[in-house]
């Protein structure tokens, strides 16, 4: 691809002309194709009856979905119909009630709950379904928060920070403290004060409440701190989303009111991964106990029903309280408890393991599940020799299964404690052939370059954003070095002003040499260009499109040899292209059609799918006055008229929710065709008909971090409760002898949960005697191989080491760093070198005579 020489400034030493945006100019037409959007299939007119919403209930469930009035909870294991009970209940709220769709509000975390709460109220009411407001937590935070922050006089154009963000800032909040990086972690630091927040505690009580010098006082420091530059930033992290809101209903009774009133249903999946703000928030919307505030007349509450398990609660390290779903009868009084005892997904054999593994926790409700689903077949167990020989089962038993009709890829998943292990399975899974898509780890918007880009847009939608403007004052490079940086800061800080501001006075710098002076005001020209291409309203693509060209961003890119930035180039036009479907309205449109074919895996549609639960963001939300009255029919006209927000804030706000982790994709299965590999947490209220519950091994899962502790222990336990039942038909689970982490070969006890599992229910494929056997065997033909893995379930083939010949660009896989891409090599012979990009994990210098290397 050619460098767009005319319009990019590369020689960053002369002085800069200041940049004028020309959208369209400069770049080669195939560049950023156009996106052609997909249109939604007119709707089936045909309104159900109140029969055929109520079709395929059991007694309870319809007990559930008929209730009104006071709150209720449905409590009741996995796979029993509680998220079913919730969608259900929407329809007939809408269908059977005429309750106005704008007046419900629900908080699911699944995007096929959300989508098919959608396409049910869309099929009753057509348009007006855009006004329900189903979402997590977060996303609806945001929505209240993007109308009402005014009154914390915060301007409404905030920026959200992830956990990646909020990171450098207590980086620098750490650095300036001057606190002992061994003493006080940034990580320790950082959940220390999420932890606050969850519990609502705001900086001064958390300053208040720490003795003199203590370790909490240091922390609490750091807190204040902190706060004080997220509010000069005008940002706020994921957690301020949920206290500020908590905060502004509390200070403004008058608020509070108006959004009781406008919710009048309210409906909380998976409430016991609830942490103490999300449920004052619940109570703050729906408790009778609240007073409505002077001159205002308190309306009835709203109805309440939230549902979930106990036993499935595995966010305590987030600060979710299963405290919250069992004293619901106490924070609710006059509460009805709804239980659900027939499971409809697994089979028998899957139900019993599970009831026998969660059986082993203490103070716990006992339930009593079950299926009529039949037997169905055993547990399968596999004891690997490595965590390769591990993933070679898996990849081989996947295969078989596909052969034998027995599950399709898209209709199997393969679960793990942590991120990192998916490399094993990738590595192995790339070889064979076989399709999958890892869920989680690092994405698409963790990338660098596409951070860079995105930091781009938030500088110019808020200049106080301090993190972002930092981040690419010098990206590409262009002169402006650590010291006229350190020169701006000291002006931000001595005037109290932000870093972005400070660089509009850079004739208030002493000091500063002229080329410094230039570049800034270079950099402060470009930003100002587009800062006014957003004040003319111009749609977030072509913003985005005008900045990555006049920055040289993408000039760097293009003229560079390295391999490794063809695939950042290629990122980025992958991300305009998400822009301009976000501009086009895909993302709404997604979202209001189920029959969507949509890939939440696929980057460029994982933006639209995986906020399809915040889709109605989407919606002007001008145009939805917080006080509207829900049965007044004028008032519905809005809602058939609402348009799409194409403006960068918009844009902004939904890539900043991409990355919550607590929006979580569900595989469409039918179109998908790849095996899903995710971490056990990710796994929540999904199901796949064959699930691969893989190193089994204590120190691994249960994590080693909770050998020691009953309650981490019990965590776990639950975790692996969630895992089982993610299952309908076949259950694997499995484990490794020998497991590398950090590079060190561990051997790992089996976990106690294999333990757990009764005897009759497993059918052991290769026990540990026989990997023992063979190990006894073959230990010195083996030696240095045992990385390499297997082939087959039977015992493992040792393979030749050769060195790999490799030139500039060849694909490598790394046994330790995993999938690279060789930028050059040097030396001969058994001193060949070869020097890989492995993205995030680095560039590494390898010796190719002992680096566990294979050529792809
Ligand atoms: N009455 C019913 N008849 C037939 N199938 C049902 C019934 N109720 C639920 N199901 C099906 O059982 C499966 C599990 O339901 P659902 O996901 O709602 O359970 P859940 O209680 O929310 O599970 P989890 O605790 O894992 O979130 C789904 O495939 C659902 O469609
Ligand atoms: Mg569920």
């Amino acid at each position: 691809m050619s460098a767009p020489a005319s319009r990019v400034e590369t020689d960053m030493t002369s002085a800069p002309q200041p940049f004028v945006p020309t959208p369209s100019a400069g770049l080669p037409d195939d560049l950023f194709p156009e996106v052609t959007v997909a249109r939604p299939r007119a709707r089936k007119s045909s309104t159900p009856s109140a029969d055929q919403l109520l079709e395929g209930l059991n007694p309870p469930q319809r007990e559930a979905v008929l209730h009104a009035g006071g709150p209720v909870l449905v409590v009741a294991g996995a796979g029993s119909g509680k998220t079913r009970v919730l969608t259900r209940r929407i329809a007939h709220l809408v269908g059977d009630r005429k309750v106005h769709p704008g007046s419900i509000l629900a908080i699911t975390f699944t995007n096929k709950a959300a989508a098919e709460m959608r396409g049910r109220v869309m099929d009753l009411v057509g348009n007006r379904a855009k006004l329900m407001w189903v979402s997590t937590f977060h996303s609806a935070c945001v929505r209240i928060l993007r109308s009402e922050i005014g009154r914390f006089h915060v301007s409404r154009s905030f920026s959200i920070y992830d956990d990646a963000d909020s990171k450098r800032l207590m980086q620098l909040v750490a650095n300036d403290l001057e606190l002992d990086p061994k003493r006080f972690p940034v990580r320790a630091i950082m959940s220390w004060v999420s932890n606050c927040k969850n519990e609502l505690v705001d900086h001064e009580s958390a300053r208040g409440r720490a003795a003199e010098g203590s370790v909490e006082a240091s922390y609490a420091e750091a807190y204040a701190e902190y706060q004080r530059r997220l509010i000069a930033a005008n940002a706020l992290d994921f957690d301020d989303l949920i206290m500020t809101t908590v905060h502004l209903l509390q200070a403004f009774p008058d608020l509070r009111e108006q959004y009781r009133r406008r919710f009048r249903h309210v409906l909380v999946d998976e409430y016991q991964d609830t942490n103490h703000a999300q449920y004052v928030l619940v109570r703050e919307l729906c408790s009778a106990d609240v007073e409505p505030g002077p001159e205002t007349v308190a309306a009835e509450p709203p109805e309440l029903m939230v549902v979930g398990d106990s036993d499935q609660s595995i966010y305590a390290f987030r600060g979710a309280t299963i405290r919250n779903i069992n004293d619901f009868e106490l924070d609710f009084p006059g509460a009805r408890t709804i239980m659900l005892e027939q499971n409809y997904r697994s089979t028998q054999t899957i139900l019993t393991a599970a009831n026998a593994v969660i059986g082993q926790n203490t103070g716990r409700k006992p339930k009593n599940l079950w299926s009529d689903a039949g037997d169905g077949p055993m547990i399968v167990g596999y004891v690997a020799d490595t965590e390769h020989d591990e993933a070679q089962f898996v990849a081989s038993e996947i295969d078989r299964l596909s052969d034998a009709g027995e599950g399709r890829y898209g209709d199997t998943a393969v679960f793990y404690r942590t991120n990192a292990q998916s490399r094993a399975f990738e590595e192995v899974f790339i070889r064979v052939g076989l399709p999958y898509k890892v869920v989680g780890g690092v994405r698409f918007y963790e990338r660098r370059e596409v951070r860079d880009a995105i930091a781009y847009l938030r500088a110019i939608s808020n200049r106080s954003d301090d993190v972002s403007v930092r981040r690419i004052l010098n990206v590409p490079k262009r002169g402006i070095g650590d010291r006229a940086e350190a020169a701006v800061a000291d002006l931000a800080n001595r005037e109290r002003i932000s870093f972005g501001e400070a660089l509009r006075r850079v004739d208030d710098i002493p000091g500063l040499g002229t080329r410094s002076a230039n570049q800034l005001r270079s950099f402060v020209d470009l930003m100002d260009a587009h800062e006014a291409m957003v004040a003319e309203g111009a749609p977030a693509d072509a913003i985005l499109t005008s900045v990555l060209e006049g920055s040289g961003y993408l000039a760097e890119l293009q003229s560079s040899s390295d391999p490794q930035d063809q695939t950042r180039l290629e990122n980025l036009v992958e991300l305009v292209t998400v822009a301009r479907e976000f501009v086009s309205g895909v993302a709404v449109l997604a979202a209001a059609d189920d029959d969507l074919d949509v890939d939440a895996f696929d980057p460029a549609v994982e933006l639209a799918a995986l906020t399809a639960p915040a889709a109605s963001t989407g919606v002007r939300l001008a145009e939805v006055p917080a006080d509207f009255d829900p049965l007044d029919p004028e008032q519905d006209l809005a809602a058939g008229a609402a348009e799409v927000d194409d403006s960068l804030g918009a844009f902004l706000e939904r890539v900043a929710l991409v990355a919550d982790s607590d929006q979580i994709p569900s595989p469409d299965r039918e179109s998908a065709g790849v095996v899903t590999l995710m971490t056990l947490h990710t796994a929540k209220g999904l199901e796949f008909d064959n699930v691969f519950l893989t190193g089994c091994e204590d120190g691994v899962f249960p994590h080693m971090r909770a050998l020691n502790d009953p309650d981490e222990l019990a965590e776990e336990r639950r975790l692996a409760y969630v895992g089982i039942t993610r299952a309908r038909q076949r259950l694997h689970v499995s484990r490794a002898i020998v497991r590398a982490a950090w590079g060190t070969p561990q051997h790992n006890p089996a976990s106690r949960f294999l333990t757990e599992l009764p005897d009759r229910l497993v059918d052991w494929r290769r026990t540990e005697r026989a990997v023992t056997s063979w190990r006894n065997t073959s230990a010195t033909t083996r030696s240095n191989d045992s990385w390499r893995g297997t082939v087959g379930y039977g015992a493992p083939k040792p393979k030749v080491r050769v060195i790999p010949v490799l030139t500039a660009g060849d694909r490598v896989l790394h046994s330790t760093f995993g999938l690279g891409s060789v930028v050059a090599t040097s030396g001969t012979g058994d001193d060949t070198k070869a020097d890989v990009d492995f993205g995030s994990a680095g560039l590494k210098r390898l010796s190719l005579k002992h680096a566990p290397l294979e050529k792809l």
